[in-house]
């Protein structure tokens, strides 16, 4: 498992062991008090590029969680606490974590500004208690010293990148987790996430706390540099300022939170060599921040997505000029249909019902999935075919009747639960993270990283770019199949897949229809398609269910019912069926 970008891994630590060889030696007293300043602001930063940068999370509050490191670690100091600066370092860090997840249990149920809200509330309150409450060791004035060899501000600066070098690599090593991963997925769309099987809850409450740990060291390391801090040190107004830098430049990346370390650190300082008025900084800032907010990305984001988009299209380039290799095109299978009783029910539907106020859209809708089959679920717009696999996939709380997943009642489990029982689905919408590699979503979408052969082999399958090429410049019809793609890379029981054939041409069509019916055999997992594309379930499905206004008009082997005059007429309309 591949987890390290190596080549951005050795670069960075050039860059950390060259600047504190030479910085120390070079920079006169007061620039190297503002370079530990930078990489402080930076630790905190990359608290920011957890919360904000990954998973999305509008969190306004990162300097209380700061603060709480710092005064963790003052009152260890005060007390004179076994284990010394190191462990309480940690300990610091540490304390942040259950405050961490405290504010992150209504990011679980609400999100965007008024999650900004909580947190800035948070972020008050912290101020009010730090100003009544001083930090320890204030009123006699008893200093934190640093340990040896980090006691002259040379050898604390060189302790500060090592500490942020250490975050860097661990929070990398995070990032390309399915952990990690599953943050960009949260940032784009938590209900992808949940029917990939990610907890939301689980992930970001993650987020939070391991956003509050970095914050916490950050605090920590602040009490290091100034031996004593003032409830200034952590006021609400830094959290705002380095949450605009956050959203601007993106401290997710290594490079974005050294930038942002910069820029929050040393931005009063060039203001007034340039003679330019402070809050000139936090109005740049917020513009910035704006602007990255408008386009959804950060510099750094659209940094990189920029180089890997030009190495994709070489590679894409090189695969185009490449002599065409013979395509092991499966042949479209016959279908005939089942006899009663051939393949046992993987997915059994009973009087499921769903209403949306008055509106009936799913009646007492009865469906069967045989293991090892492709089943078609058509109708007109409105029909409540997407309700049903919203209902069935857990994504509509209280609906009537029963949905069983290999004999196992599935109702009352949420989405992500039932993913990871074994029932997949797409969306007739996709909304990936366009900053992932396809590679990335594969791993995503199966919660684990597939060997590379295996992805390989299934983005081939399936018609895809090859993996490394980012999901940003993939045209919205193979976002489709990449998420079909992803569906089977669980290897589910069951995948119900909404519309996939949506933007194909119909030579595209034709070649997804062979490959879904190939599906079952190759995969091992049964399929439920919801199609306009009539060529495409006839070429597919050997059962079909017809819907309108929520009822079941009609069901049965695809050919009788397509030729059922009533939904020929009624609910097709003739010229949409090809005559069989
Ligand atoms: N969240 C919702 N709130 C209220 N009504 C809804 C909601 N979702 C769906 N509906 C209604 O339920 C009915 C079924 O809609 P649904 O989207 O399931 O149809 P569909 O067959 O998937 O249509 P299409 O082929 O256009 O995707 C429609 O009348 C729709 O307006």
């Amino acid at each position: 498992m591949n987890l390290v970008d190596k080549r951005g891994l050795g670069t960075g630590l050039g860059i950390a062991v060259l600047a504190c060889a030479l910085l120390p030696l070079v920079l006169p007293p007061y620039w190297i008090y503002l370079a530990i300043s930078a990489v402080i602001s930076a630790v905190i930063m990359q608290s920011f590029g957890v919360i904000v940068g990954r998973a999305g999370v509008m969190s306004l509050c990162q300097m209380s969680f700061a603060a709480i490191g710092a005064w963790v670690m003052l009152r260890l100091n005060v007390a004179d606490a076994p284990g010394g600066f190191y462990l309480w370092l940690l300990l610091g860090g540490l304390a942040a974590v259950p405050v961490g997840v405290a504010i992150g249990l209504p990011a679980l149920r609400i999100r965007g500004v008024n999650l900004a809200v909580v947190t800035f509330g948070f972020a008050v309150s912290t101020d009010i208690v730090l100003n009544v409450n001083p930090f320890p060791g204030s009123a006699d004035l008893t200093m934190l010293e640093r340990p040896a060899p980090f006691d002259t501000d040379g050898g604390y600066f060189v302790f500060t990148v090592i500490v942020f070098t250490v975050l860097a690599v661990v929070l990398g090593i995070v990032g390309r987790t399915r952990l990690g991963l599953s943050w960009y997925e949260l940032r784009h769309s938590e209900r992808s996430a949940a029917a990939h099987g990610v907890s939301v809850a689980r992930s970001k409450l993650a987020a939070f706390a391991i956003s509050a740990f970095v914050a916490g060291i950050g605090g920590g390391l602040l009490v290091g540099q100034l031996s004593l801090v003032v409830p200034q040190n952590f006021a609400m107004g830094q959290s705002l300022a380095l949450f605009a830098v956050a959203i601007m430049i993106g401290p997710h990346h290594p490079e974005g939170a050294v930038l942002g370390g910069i820029f929050g650190a040393v931005m009063a300082t060039i203001m007034e060599k340039i003679s330019l008025p402070q809050d000139f900084g936090g109005v740049l800032f917020g513009a910035g921040a704006l602007l990255a907010l408008r386009s959804g990305l950060s510099q750094t984001d659209l940094t990189r997505m920029r180089k890997r988009e030009r190495d994709a299209r070489k590679i894409l380039k090189a695969a185009e000029d490449a002599p065409a290799a013979d395509v092991d095109e499966p042949p479209l299978p016959a279908l005939a249909p089942r006899a009663a009783g051939d393949g046992a029910p993987v997915l059994a539907v009973q009087g499921l019902t769903v209403r949306f106020g008055e509106v009936v859209a799913l009646d007492a809708v009865d469906l069967t999935v045989p293991e090892g089959a492709v089943v078609g679920l058509i109708g007109p717009n409105g029909a409540g075919k997407s309700t049903f696999i919203a209902a069935v996939s857990g994504f509509v709380a209280g609906y009537g009747g029963t949905v069983e997943l290999a004999g196992r009642r599935l109702d009352g489990l949420g989405p992500s639960r039932r993913a990871a029982l074994g029932l997949r689905r797409t969306f007739q919408t996709t909304a990936i993270a366009p900053e992932l590699s396809l590679y990335d979503y594969l791993t995503i979408g199966s919660g684990r990283r597939l060997p590379r052969p295996e992805a390989d082999e299934l983005l081939e399958f399936f018609g895809c770019p090859p993996g490394q090429v980012p999901v940003s410049i993939v045209d919205a019809g193979t976002r489709r199949l990449l998420d079909v793609a992803a569906a089977i890379a669980a290897r589910p029981k069951v995948a119900l897949l909404d519309e996939p054939a949506a933007g194909q041409s119909a030579a595209e069509s034709l070649r997804l229809a062979r490959r879904l019916a190939a599906v079952p055999a190759r995969f091992g997992v049964s399929v439920l398609l919801v199609e306009h594309d009539m060529e495409l379930v006839q070429a597919t499905c050997e059962q079909v269910t017809v819907l309108d206004f929520g009822h079941v008009i009609a069901s049965g082997p695809t050919g009788r019912v397509l030729e059922d005059p009533a939904v020929r007429a009624a609910y097709l309309g003739a010229a949409d069926v090809p005559a069989s």
